[in-house]
């Protein structure tokens, strides 16, 4: 840390203590008095009884410029603090609320900054009176529209991190969220800030007291005495001298300070759209019979409004998913994984519009308030995000943040949450887990960290698990550590586990159903079995025949599903994978494909053959999970290689043209 301030931020701290600590003890440090006229002669040069010389009165300058740092240091402090007060709750507000909040707050603030700020202040002085009260209120009040953009913006940031995210998948309060997980964070920027806020009113409440608009004499301010002896400047310099280098240094140091713990605390981006209460449901709702299943989603519908035109990023989805079972979702980018999942647990942007059901133990969610919705998320379902770095809180330590879902939904005492938090750390792999509850995020590795949001996911107990690319931001020996870790926890616990994964080998080691999506669609779903050994439908062959193996020979070019995933906005009639398959037929451009059950099911007019692929990808997969490989990568290799362990003999021609068209 001191490395990183740097040796410039150490002497600029050093310089604002001394200079604030003299001017608190100004009364009782060994100088005279700042208006006490000494017997010697006036504007007598720096010396060792005077080091900064005597001014055109025969006063100690030393003593003035100490007794001067009052009160520019004083307007300085208040000036930002009243700022800050005002400002910093507008700020939370705009950002956190948005929508009209937001734009009523920022318009009048846009007024308020636009107000010539140097007129403003000479009126108010002329009109009220040069004192230190007045001086201070100005200030601190043209401040006050900085502050809210300032704080409104490291708001709407925070506000969009995943640890937010978190805590509300853990059903925590809008103000519990605020107080806890947005306003710390929201103060490391703000504080450096305020270093910035103090130079500029150093500087401000010098340029007034230069123009006589400040504190009166015989008060010392450091404008004040720039103004007194710049009549002296030829005869005597040190009396101008004195003052200006004090007050260049001290507003030079608030500058560094601010600036460097700016650069301390950037505040970095996490990719998250903003994620707000899913809109009430304004698309017709099916009503389906509830099968006594765990989860039953059905017909789920996700659209965004936006000026180019409906997005339909989850488009009539339907599973159910039963204890102890894992179901995952692949397809490719964009193509709704996250967005079903953000559906389901009802976390959706402000511009959403959400149909369909989602039933939990036969309770439908989707009618939930979002208060009864808080009761949910955290005790009955719970969430892994992709980068557990943004998922935790980086200024809150690992044992605060375990145990907050303890105690908000748990209702358990400090004591007893921390016991039940070593335990849960414990069992997610944690060596040494009362040490690491005093740990901060950044402390961990990025397995132990993925392993911390494990253990707080699974604090309340839930039913099912949702673990959107848990392992992306991890490396892949750790990965496999973690799904591992998810698979071992779904057996001890019960749960069922929803697992998003661009990793077909991933999906096909651990899943037990998959659902194919493609373009907001379930094109595909079934057991992974089945799926993977039978493909139907021609984009989950082509996902398969993309995915990379180990057994590619070196320079092997990776096959690519030809053309570009259609826009959401724009989808064509019929199949909307049409275009890029090499066995679309007239029909598939009339007609959206139905999903026919055969097996499992699938959405083709023309589906390929239900023989086995020559690569079968998951004909084993439980026993395969069970079997703990000796290594992941080797264990992974056999998911794409002929069973008789040569490499498989499936067709190596691009995709298309497997099967020319018939
Ligand atoms: N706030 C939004 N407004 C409009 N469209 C959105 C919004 N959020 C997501 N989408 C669109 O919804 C679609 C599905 O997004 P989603 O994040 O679910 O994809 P994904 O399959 O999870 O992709 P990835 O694997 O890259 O995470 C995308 O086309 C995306 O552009």
């Amino acid at each position: 840390m001191r490395r990183r301030l740097g040796w410039g931020f150490w002497l600029a701290t050093g310089w604002i203590g001394l200079v604030l600590l003299a001017a608190l003890l100004a009364d009782v440090l060994p100088f005279p008095r700042y208006d006490e006229t000494l017997s010697g002669p006036p504007q007598s040069g720096p010396s060792a009884a005077h080091p900064f010389g005597t001014d055109g009165l025969g006063r100690d300058m030393l003593s003035r410029v100490v007794y001067g740092a009052r009160v520019s240091l004083g307007v300085g402090i208040g000036a930002v603090l009243l700022g800050l007060g005002i400002g910093a709750p507008l700020g939370i507000l705009a950002g956190y609320r948005r929508r009209a909040t937001d734009a009523v707050i920022m318009a009048v603030n846009d007024v308020a900054q636009a107000f010539p700020a140097l007129v403003f202040a000479l009126a108010v002085v002329a009109f009220a009176g040069a004192n230190l009260r007045n001086v201070l209120i100005v200030l601190g009040v043209l401040g006050v529209p900085s502050w809210v953009r300032l704080i409104r913006g490291a708001t709407l940031t925070f506000a969009e991190r995943e640890f937010v995210l978190a805590a509300r998948v853990l059903g925590t309060r809008d103000r519990r969220i605020l107080w806890r997980e947005i306003v710390p964070n929201v103060a490391v920027p703000a504080a450096s800030y305020a270093f910035v806020g103090m130079a500029v009113v150093v500087v401000a409440e010098g340029s007034l007291a230069f123009l006589g608009l400040s504190v009166q004499a015989p008060t010392p301010t450091w404008g004040g005495l720039i103004n007194e002896g710049r009549t002296l400047m030829e005869t005597a310099p040190h009396v101008v001298l004195a003052p200006s280098v004090v007050m260049f240094l001290t507003v030079l140091s608030f500058n560094l300070v601010g600036d460097r713990l700016r650069s301390l605390t950037d505040v970095r981006e996490s990719g998250l759209e903003p994620v707000r209460q899913a809109a009430p449901t304004e698309l017709p709702a099916t009503t389906h019979p509830i099968r006594d299943c765990l989860l039953q989603v059905e017909d789920l519908r996700t659209h965004f409004d936006t000026p180019r035109g409906v997005v339909k990023a989850v488009d009539g989805v339907s599973f159910t998913l039963e204890r102890g079972r894992t179901l995952a979702i692949v397809g490719e980018s964009g193509s709704g994984k996250s967005m079903l999942i953000r559906s389901i647990l009802g976390l959706l942007p402000g511009s959403s519009v959400r149909g369909g059901n989602v039933y939990l133990s036969g309770d439908d969610l989707t009618g939930y308030s979002p208060e009864e919705m808080r009761s949910v998320l955290g005790p009955r379902l719970g969430t892994v995000f992709q980068d557990p770095m943004t998922a935790l809180n980086p200024v809150r330590t690992i044992g605060t943040q375990v145990t907050e879902p303890l105690r908000v939904h748990l209702g358990m005492g400090r004591r007893e949450a921390r016991g039940a938090a070593v335990r849960l750390l414990a069992s997610v792999g944690i060596p040494d887990p009362v040490r690491m509850l005093r740990r901060y995020p950044h402390q961990l590795s990025g397995g132990m960290r993925q392993r911390v949001t494990i253990a707080m996911a699974l604090s309340c107990g839930p039913d099912v698990l949702f673990a959107d690319e848990p392992t992306t931001a991890l490396d892949v020996t750790i990965q496999d550590q973690v799904l591992r870790l998810l698979h071992q926890l779904r057996e001890e616990r019960d749960m069922a586990v929803v697992l998003v994964s661009h990793d077909l080998s991933v999906v096909a080691r651990w899943a037990d159903e998959v659902i194919v999506m493609y373009a907001g669609k379930v094109v595909e779903r079934g057991p992974a079995a089945e799926v993977f050994e039978r493909p139907r439908m021609p984009y989950t062959e082509a996902l398969l025949q993309a995915a990379p193996k180990l057994t590619d020979p070196v320079h092997h070019r990776l096959r690519v599903i030809p053309g570009r995933p259609p826009d959401l906005v724009d989808l064509p009639p019929g199949c909307a994978f049409r275009a890029r398959c090499g066995y679309a037929q007239e029909r598939c451009e009339r007609e959206a494909p139905p999903l026919f059950e055969d097996g499992h099911r699938y959405a083709c007019w023309h589906p390929r053959p239900a023989t086995p692929l020559a690569f079968p990808a998951a004909t084993s997969l439980p026993a395969a999970a069970e079997a703990e490989p000796s290594h992941p990568l080797t264990d992974r290799s056999h998911l794409f290689t002929a069973d008789d362990g040569t490499e498989a003999a499936h067709d190596h021609r691009p995709f298309p043209q497997r099967h020319p068209k018939s």
